[in-house]
């Protein structure tokens, strides 16, 4: 025998976990207890649950799955906000929340850190929203089998799933776990609707005259990067990523043509996309950001889509096939198209040369990006906020092995901090540079306490635009403003008596240079460099994006037929 609490901690080390995100709370410490028992576990302890749950959705983004365990109510509620990123990032994260002992409800108890009521399931109700297994092990006897199914359903379908674990049970015995062979049941693709589906592919694809490639995000979720670079070298034709796939096909390959995303589309892709009488979309996620407002979603007509574990086209659609046998088998079978790659040769743009500006001037957006650019390598993971940063993260050339993560679905604005921790503790050989305005920092900025705790050398570009800037340019007013921060000395108080961080606040180029010199000699904590820019300082990006993004917000009701 065993107890649920070892059982969940053997099974999270099963599946790769090595560090879970935590937060105390009367209702999970001999559940803490049972997981710190394990010596290949180790805990992560967050400032808060918000800030705990982007940690662990961050730490998926480098390690393929996460954990993060809460208390009831109070700590779940926050922690749901993580999880929700995670949904619409396609993250399997774990989330594990003590809740009441089994007898309380029987007892008709009022409880703490509940809404006061004699019915404690809201918060499980609540969780079977925003994953795609949840469970309550209020019978040890069940443990086993729940415990299992919410994990193979998070691993299979790459969404989190929610164990609610009763604080008298996590020392409850139950059977120990069986092989975590059961647990590991990857999507089976069926081979019969695979041959149908490249059959009918082959076909469709080889009647068009000029067809493209266009990458998307959950090429990452189906493991499929690699099938998409087979696929991408058989056909020979032009290829493009939507931002949120940005880093997910190597930015020097010969035929790459920049970030797809309609007016603000980066090295003319959109030029070349929309000439295209054909786009194979291959993990592709269409939705009003990643489409400008809608004004860059291809007619059905022109749209070929490979998804998750579905193939569909016009007049055709094939279901059970993993992505990533799809784009293999179809690599094997489809001819060389060419000619959208040699049209795009014909229009592809040099790029700009941009001028360092003089080192005393006042530093503008545009120094900063050169400078910051400068930076990145093959170790580098870039973390890109929502907001204006977006637009400046986009637009960077990565060289080979750099990577970027950004947060498109969700778009929680804070979430780079935590996210950027626990990807840091997932990835502890990559470099991490973080753009985050200064209204997004200010959503989690006690996190950076975790990484002065944890001696994470990251480097935090915070761009003081004094507000809301991408609001501003959606839709502006009094709302937009905010309370300016000292940055650099906040920062520096998270040190107390044993930390690292440091904090500079920067105004012309040569003081961002300097700052960035004792940045990267900072090797035991974080460095926050704070750009203070004009507020009107932002991408033309992201005012023509805002432009459209307001009008598909501003659309009339539909008239009621
Ligand atoms: C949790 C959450 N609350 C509100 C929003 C809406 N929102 N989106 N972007 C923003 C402002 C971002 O401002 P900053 O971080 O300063 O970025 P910039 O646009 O570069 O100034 C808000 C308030 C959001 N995206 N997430
Ligand atoms: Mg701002």
């Amino acid at each position: 025998m065993t107890t649920i609490g070892t059982y969940i901690a053997t099974r999270l080390v099963q599946i790769g976990i090595k560090n879970h995100f935590v937060v105390p709370g009367d209702y999970n410490l001999v559940l803490l207890d049972k997981l710190q028992e394990n010596p290949k576990l180790q805990e992560v302890n967050c400032s808060n649950e918000l800030n705990c749950s982007f940690a662990a959705e961050g730490y998926a983004r480098a390690n393929g799955i996460a954990a993060v365990v809460v208390t009831f109510s109070v700590g779940a509620f926050s922690a749901f906000d993580g999880i929700g990123s995670a949904y619409g990032e396609n993250l399997p994260v774990i989330l594990i929340s003590g809740s009441p002992n089994t007898n309380d409800e029987g007892d008709h108890h009022l409880l703490h850190h509940t809404i006061g009521t004699h019915r404690f399931d809201y918060q499980y109700e609540m969780a079977q929203r925003i994953t795609c297994a949840a469970v309550q092990l209020k019978h040890a006897e069940d443990a086993p089998r729940l415990i299992d199914h919410a994990i193979r359903e998070c691993l299979a379908k790459k969404k989190p799933c929610y164990i609610e674990v009763p604080t008298n049970m996590s020392s409850a015995f139950c059977a120990p776990p069986g092989p975590i062979e059961a647990v590991l049941c990857p999507l089976k693709t069926n081979p019969k609707a695979l041959e149908a589906a490249v059959n009918a592919s082959v076909k469709f694809i080889e009647g068009r005259l000029k067809p493209t490639l266009l990458a998307g995000p959950k090429l990452k979720c189906a493991g499929a990067e690699k099938s998409f670079l087979r696929l991408v070298e058989a056909l020979g034709c032009a290829v493009a990523v939507l931002p949120a796939a940005k880093s997910l096909f190597p930015e020097d390959h010969p035929q790459y043509c920049g970030v797809y995303w309609g007016q603000v589309s980066t090295k003319k892709a959109d030029a070349i996309m929309e000439w295209s009488d054909l786009t194979i979309c291959a993990g592709c996620v269409f939705t009003d950001y990643s489409t400008t407002g809608w004004t860059s979603l291809q007619p059905a007509s022109h749209r070929f889509e490979a998804g998750f574990d579905d193939i569909k086209f016009p007049g055709h659609y094939f279901d059970q096939i993993a992505l990533s046998d799809f784009l293999n088998a179809l690599a094997d079978r489809i001819s060389t198209n060419d000619k959208s790659l040699i049209e795009y040769n014909r229009l592809r743009p040099t790029p700009p040369i941009i001028e360092a500006a003089s080192p005393t001037a006042p530093i503008t957006r545009k120094e900063m990006v050169r400078q910051i650019h400068k930076l990145i390598t093959s170790e580098t993971t870039l973390f890109a906020e929502t907001g204006d940063s977006w637009f400046n993260g986009i637009q960077m050339d990565l060289p080979k092995g750099a990577k970027f993560e950004i947060e498109m679905q969700w778009g929680h604005i804070g979430w780079s901090i935590p996210a950027c921790i626990g990807y840091a503790v997932g990835a502890p050989e990559r470099r991490i540079i973080t753009m985050v305005g200064d209204g997004s920092f200010q959503m989690t900025a006690q996190e950076v306490s975790l990484m002065v705790r944890l001696k994470k050398p990251i480097i935090i570009f915070l761009i003081n635009n004094f507000g809301y800037t991408i609001e501003v340019e959606i839709h502006d007013g009094p709302y937009n403003n905010i309370k300016n921060w000292n940055y650099a000395a906040f920062v520096e108080a998270f040190n107390a008596d044993d930390g690292y961080a440091k904090g500079f606040q920067v105004h012309t180029g040569a003081e961002l240079a300097d700052a960035i010199k004792k940045a990267k000699s900072n090797v035991d904590g974080p460095t926050l460099i704070e750009v203070q820019i004009n507020r009107d300082d932002c991408t033309n990006e992201l005012i023509s994006w805002g432009h459209f993004v307001a009008l598909a917000n501003g659309r009339p009701p539909h008239k009621s037929t």
